[in-house]
């Protein structure tokens, strides 16, 4: 019996049933031995019928105690027993098995395990597993026994029968890893693998056999999706870049020095963009960390080389503050480019004035919403788009852009902290850059967690702040699943809170259903401090860099998730002055306050999303599972992250060893590899 044989041959699977199996998804041998348990039964100690607690599955021993009746209807007869033993009696029940009767008659000592549930009488225990004699328990106790995915028709014990039989009767092969990785990661043998994990003996040896098939998982994985990388075609580098010495001028007279790691990320780039092919990076970074800057060089580079560049924001708010200050430090260094704005909310006249120019290739930035690419926009010779994660410039707008005959440079900005290894399969087309430290000027964020009944002193704390030439963000009560109430509440907050500040200090509300125009004023009006104190709700969460900023004040902070939070407070802490973020919780729990608290502890985003994974399990860790592109059959990226990490090390050593796994022990691995590119496995990651 091989792995390829059909399910049907094997003992006691005819065709009705072969057809149950196939609705698993179970249609070979190799099917069932990789149909693995969802969870695992353990076996425990009997206890005593006194100890018996209502709701769970447990196991008792006693012996049959008075009549077996067999009763109910024809075609639900029901077995009901008494077991005793020296602490009590309980009643036992059976669904269609009057049979039992006759095993039970002649019983002596027998163990039974079933659920305990509460009715009228008492505890009953109902349809339990029968142990006869009781010593047939021992065998059992303490194993882990396998609960498998069901659908209809098809049972647990079916499924182990079915499986047991194929581990004694079948070779299972030595899977896909050469015995020398297996010796040196210290992984489990397959063979013994697979029977740990259908039937471990205990949580060690599931441990084990788990560890070593999620390590085969993600090799195989990463490995085919790099192998699929490799032999993508790349499309070769069109432009020709040339030093600029404007950069380096710009660099030199810019008031702060780029962190070393923005000089990497920097050097990457510049390399990329002169180099065969054209460019395809992400640059990772945490909040503040200068990513913008880098982006800005790329685009100041491009059009210094007589290219046109695009920038596609996420809001208008934010393309518009990018073209500010884009702008500005054209003008304040006096780097003859010209920068165009190009959003949705546009007149249709301002925007043919823009198109025209671009056209032309008078205009050689522009910033935008993602009209840039939506809308038809001719450049006359584009080679870079900078975007962001949220509008992961993925393969269809790389195909918009190719039928019109360009292929631009592309620069992918994120945020999210991600290991680098989960970044890697995330953005599994992309180059990783990441800007791991933050400018030196910057004085870490001081943080508190307190309740409503500070209030007040915090109001006093943004006077002063105010005062002293600051200004301050209040992030507004969030108002559940209403925009309307939401609306009237920053409102009314604004009101009342420019009450309490006076008249000196200009107190303004931003809220996503304003006019775009009207948030733009506001923003503007806000860089400039002619507004000091902005009561907004969440809009502002994404890239708004106002430096002079330093209070962030967190309204509800108990309804926010922790990378949220995360994002909104390092709207602070971008300057030089020592920056404040006060978490404001209306909430007494306790799991609140330990999810607060975290952010209290660390400015980091790596920490904080290692945490939020560690309090929530692994949800949906930045929405990152919801995209459906980290489906591990039994991995999971973020608990298994060290393997993951390890797999991906074996992956690259094996592949700068044998790019083309030609040698014969990579044979098998080979196989698998080009089952899952030919399969089109990898298509909803590239
Ligand atoms: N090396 C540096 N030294 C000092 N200040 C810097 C440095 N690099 C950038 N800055 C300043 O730090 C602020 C934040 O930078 P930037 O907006 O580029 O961050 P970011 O990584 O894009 O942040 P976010 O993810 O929040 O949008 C800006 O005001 C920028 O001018």
């Amino acid at each position: 019996m091989n792995e390829t044989a059909r399910i049907s041959t094997l003992k006691g699977i005819g065709e009705k049933t072969e057809k149950i199996f196939q609705k698993a998804g179970i249609y070979t041998i190799g099917d069932l031995i990789r149909y693995f348990p969802r969870g695992y039964d353990v076996y425990e100690e009997p206890v005593p019928i006194s100890e018996l607690e209502e709701g769970k599955t447990m196991t008792v021993t006693g012996s049959i105690y008075g009549r077996i009746q067999v009763g109910g209807s024809p075609k639900m007869q029901i077995t009901t027993v008494y077991l005793k033993d020296i602490s009590g009696t309980l009643k036992v029940i059976w669904f269609r098995m009057p049979f039992l009767r006759n095993t039970l008659a002649k019983a002596g000592a027998i163990t039974l395990r079933g659920r305990v549930i509460r009715k009228k009488e008492g505890l009953v225990m109902e349809h339990p597993e029968v142990f006869c004699p009781a010593s047939k328990y021992d065998l059992k106790q303490d194993t882990l026994q396998p609960i498998y995915p069901l659908v209809t028709g098809l049972t647990n014990h079916a499924v182990m029968k079915a499986v047991r039989q194929v581990l004694e009767e079948c070779d299972v092969g030595e899977g896909i890893l050469p015995k020398d990785m297996v010796r040196e990661y210290q992984l489990s043998d397959y063979r013994r693998a697979i029977y740990g994990i259908h039937f471990p003996k205990d949580k060690e040896e599931f441990y084990h056999a788990r560890k070593r098939l999620v390590f085969e998982e993600f090799m195989l994985f990463i490995l085919s999706l790099r192998m699929l990388k490799e032999s993508e075609e790349r499309v070769l580098n069109p432009y020709c870049f040339r030093k600029q010495p404007q950069i380096e001028k710009f660099l030199n007279s810019l008031p702060f020095e780029l962190t070393d790691a923005q000089k990497t990320v920097w050097r990457e780039i510049k390399n990329d963009m002169a180099g065969i092919h054209v460019m395809s990076r992400l640059v990772q970074g945490d909040v503040g960390s200068g990513k913008t800057i880098v982006a800005l060089l790329a685009m100041m580079y491009t059009g210094l080389n007589g290219y046109q560049a695009a920038m596609m924001a996420p809001t208008e708010v934010l393309a518009r503050q990018h073209f500010e200050n884009i702008n500005h430090m054209l003008q304040e260094y006096e780097i003859s480019l010209k920068v165009g704005l190009l959003t949705g909310s546009m007149t249709a006249r301002q925007k043919r004035i823009v198109y025209e120019a671009v056209e032309a290739g008078e205009i050689q930035l522009v910033i935008g919403t993602h009209a840039l690419i939506q809308e038809k926009v001719i450049y006359k010779n584009l080679a870079l788009v900078v975007t962001d994660e949220q509008h992961r410039f993925g393969v269809k707008q790389r195909e918009s852009l190719a039928n019109k005959g360009v292929s631009p440079h592309i620069l992918v900005m994120s945020a999210t902290p991600i290991p680098r290894t989960l970044a890697i399969i995330v953005y599994g087309d992309l180059d990783i850059s990441v800007i791991n430290e933050l400018p030196k000027n910057r004085l870490p964020i001081k943080n508190c967690v307190v309740d409503t009944g500070y209030r007040n002193t915090a109001y006093r704390f943004i006077k002063n702040q105010i005062a002293q030439g600051r200004q301050c963000y209040v992030i507004c009560p969030m108002v559940e699943e209403s925009e309307t109430l939401e609306v009237e509440n920053v409102t009314d907050y604004t009101e009342n809170l420019q009450e309490i500040m006076g008249v000196n200090i200009k107190v303004q509300c931003l809220h996503g259903k304003m006019k775009q125009s009207q948030k733009d004023e506001i923003m503007e009006a806000f860089s400039k401090n002619e507004i000091q104190v902005l009561v907004s709700t969440t809009v502002i969460e994404v890239g708004i860099d106002v430096p002079n900023s330093t209070v962030m004040l967190i309204e509800n902070a108990e309804r926010f998730g922790l990378a949220q939070l995360h994002q909104l407070r390092g709207r602070v802490g971008r300057g030089k002055y020592q920056s404040y973020c006060i978490f404001m919780s209306a909430s007494k729990s306790k799991e609140t306050k330990e999810r607060l608290d975290i952010l209290n502890e660390s400015n980091d985003g790596f920490f904080i999303a290692s945490e939020d994974l560690r309090l929530r399990g692994p949800g949906d860790l930045f929405g990152i599972r919801q995209s459906g592109i980290l489906d591990f059959k039994l991995g999971d990226v973020f608990q298994d992250s060290q393997v993951l990490q390890q797999a991906s090390e074996v992956a690259n050593l094996i592949l700068e060893e044998d790019p083309q796994l030609e040698k014969e022990k990579y044979e098998s691995l080979k196989q698998q590899v080009q089952k899952i590119i030919q399969g089109g496995m990898l298509e909803t990651t590239l």
